[in-house]
């Protein structure tokens, strides 16, 4: 049975769903020199932000082939490392949208209204009512730093509350921002313009420190910043030494540069409202991610697809299910050519032809790969790190597509450079999703992939098939069908041979000696 460690608290629906299928371990709390000692018996993760699963984690992890992030982020996941290894990261992209953009929206409102002084005040048995005149949020501006899911739910309940939007995201169109009633500005105005700041952006090298020194001098002495994103979006000593000079008038944040948060001046301003990165932390979210993500977990384990899959872009079950015969395809002719190129290959030309010119995205090409490297790597390449694999091993990847139809609706043809020469496959599908390889090194034949296959390239003269069945005959193995293709007549032909044996050792070396034989090749797919 399939082992699942849980290494981060998870609501008890996600453990029953893993229990479905799998071993389930929940160990929390665990330092990472102890994950390491663990991990190669376990095939899944399942965490929150609480855990970093590092390349030593991820490298130990020999068994591993799903690490599932209950929640948004997965910063905290060495995603490269697990591509690297072939194993799916996955997250739950929407489960915890609506408790994030209420925790931000909660923080904005508890600092106009010095919710929590107001609340200890009254716990100290103080009654200060003039202490905490508040501020209203009606017709003030909100600026909203992303606006992706969490920062558009921000910006709509920001709206029905009166409020003027401004946002700045560099990759959301206009006419989107234009829906959510938002004005898209650059960083500079938005700092100048507005009285709450809120942040709905990940860590990335461009948004690291994106709120510092210079960004606080832009700022109105009234505005108040809320940051229920990352932590490291904000210079945290450039906010203390504002705060301190009031240069803004306060600060909400729930997300920190460190987390738990250490030593910091952070805590020393009672405009600055700190909550321990409790953004997903409804019951409701709760629900959603852990329902989410052990889902794809379990998926995964079954040999299913995975839906939300951050280092598979594009493959998605639907996509997958629709495109299951396209995928064998690609994958049988990337193996085929692989194998009739032999060697090192250094170039793998990919041409999409007829309607499957059409299809979106690089499925296909990374099923050719997979393909391709499936003879050197067999089941340590996948879909995950196919193309990595590739570019790693100096397999140089050439995409074309050719709508022009040919004798098929769709066919795929990919031609394999490597160290021992160039060889070509064609082939396509039939109505029934039947593959046929229907060209090999330009010659044109019309056979069905079978487990061991023989190809031969050699003159086209009388008498050489009867020699190659004879030859095979004498070693006990049996042809279950057989295809000439040529070009022209007497010219240099091609045999492709379906076979229910493979060739016993020294016969290849036995045709290769045939009169008229000029190459032959073994296959197995
Ligand atoms: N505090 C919490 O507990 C909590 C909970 C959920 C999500 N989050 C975090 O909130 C953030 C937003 O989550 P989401 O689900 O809305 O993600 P999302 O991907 O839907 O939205 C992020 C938006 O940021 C924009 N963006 C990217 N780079 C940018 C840049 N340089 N400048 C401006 N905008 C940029 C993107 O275009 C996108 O629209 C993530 O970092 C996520 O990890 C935190
Ligand atoms: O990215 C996320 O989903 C949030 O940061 C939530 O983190 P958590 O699952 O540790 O609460």
């Amino acid at each position: 049975m399939a082992k699942v460690l849980v290494s981060d608290p998870i609501d008890q629906v996600g453990i029953d769903i893993l229990s479905q299928v799998a071993q389930v371990d929940v160990k929390t709390g665990l330092p990472p020199e102890e994950l390491v000692k663990i991990i190669p018996e376990y095939d899944a993760m399942m965490l929150r932000s609480g855990t970093r699963v590092t390349k030593e984690i991820i490298v130990a992890g020999t068994q591993l082939k799903i690490i599932g992030r209950a929640g948004v982020g997965v910063d905290n996941i060495d995603v490269p490392a697990a591509t690297r290894q072939g194993i799916v990261v996955v997250n739950s992209p929407e489960g915890n949208t609506i408790a994030a953009a209420e925790h931000a929206l909660a923080m904005m409102l508890s600092l106009s209204r010095h919710i929590p002084e107001a609340n200890q005040s009254v716990k100290n048995n103080k009654w200060e009512r003039k202490r905490f005149i508040g501020a209203e949020v009606y017709k003030k501006t909100l600026g909203v730093v992303g606006l992706g899911k969490i920062g558009s739910h921000v910006a709509n309940v920001a709206k029905s509350m009166g409020m003027k939007l401004l946002a700045y995201d560099p990759f959301i169109s206009k006419e989107r921002a234009d829906q959510l009633g938002c004005t898209l500005v650059d960083l500079d105005l938005l700092f100048a313009e507005s009285d709450y700041i809120t942040l709905h952006i990940p860590k990335t090298p461009e948004t690291t420190h994106v709120i510092n020194k210079e960004a606080f001098s832009k700022m109105k002495p009234t505005a108040r910043l809320i940051n229920c994103a990352r932590g490291g979006t904000i210079d945290e000593d450039a906010l203390a030494e504002a705060i301190a000079e009031g240069k803004i008038a306060g600060a909400a944040l729930d997300v920190f540069e460190e987390e738990p948060l250490g030593e910091s001046k952070l805590r020393d301003y009672e405009n600055i409202i700190l909550t321990p990165h409790l953004g997903a932390s409804t019951a409701e979210a709760q629900v959603n991610v852990a329902v989410d993500v052990a889902e794809q977990i379990r998926d995964v384990l079954l040999g299913l697809p995975a839906r939300s899959a951050v280092n598979i872009p594009g493959l998605t079950p639907d996509v997958m299910e629709k495109m299951r015969p396209y995928l064998q395809l690609a994958e049988t002719l990337g193996n085929l050519v692989g194998q009739l190129a032999g060697g090192r290959i250094e170039r793998l030309t990919v041409r999409l032809q007829g309607e499957l010119a059409s299809i979106k995205g690089q499925p296909i090409v990374v099923a050719s790969i997979k393909g391709l490297l499936s003879q050197a790597l067999r089941e340590r390449v996948n879909y995950v790190n196919a193309a990595i694999e590739a570019k790693e091993r100096g397999v140089r990847i050439i995409e074309t597509r050719d709508a022009s139809l040919r004798d098929y609706s769709g066919s795929l043809h990919l031609s394999a450079q490597g160290s021992l020469g160039e060889h070509s496959v064609t082939g396509a599908l039939l109505s029934d999703g039947e593959i046929r390889i229907t060209d090999v090194d330009g010659f044109p034949i019309n056979v069905p992939p079978s487990n061991y296959m023989l190809f031969t390239v050699h003159r086209d003269m009388p008498g050489i098939i009867g020699k190659i069945g004879s030859l095979l005959g004498s070693f006990n193995v049996n042809i279950a069908s057989m295809q000439v293709g040529r070009k022209i007549v007497r010219g240099d032909a091609v045999m492709a041979l379906s076979l229910d044996d493979p060739l016993p050792e020294g016969l290849l070396t036995e045709i290769t000696k045939v009169s008229g034989i000029r190459d032959a090749y073994t296959v197995k797919l």
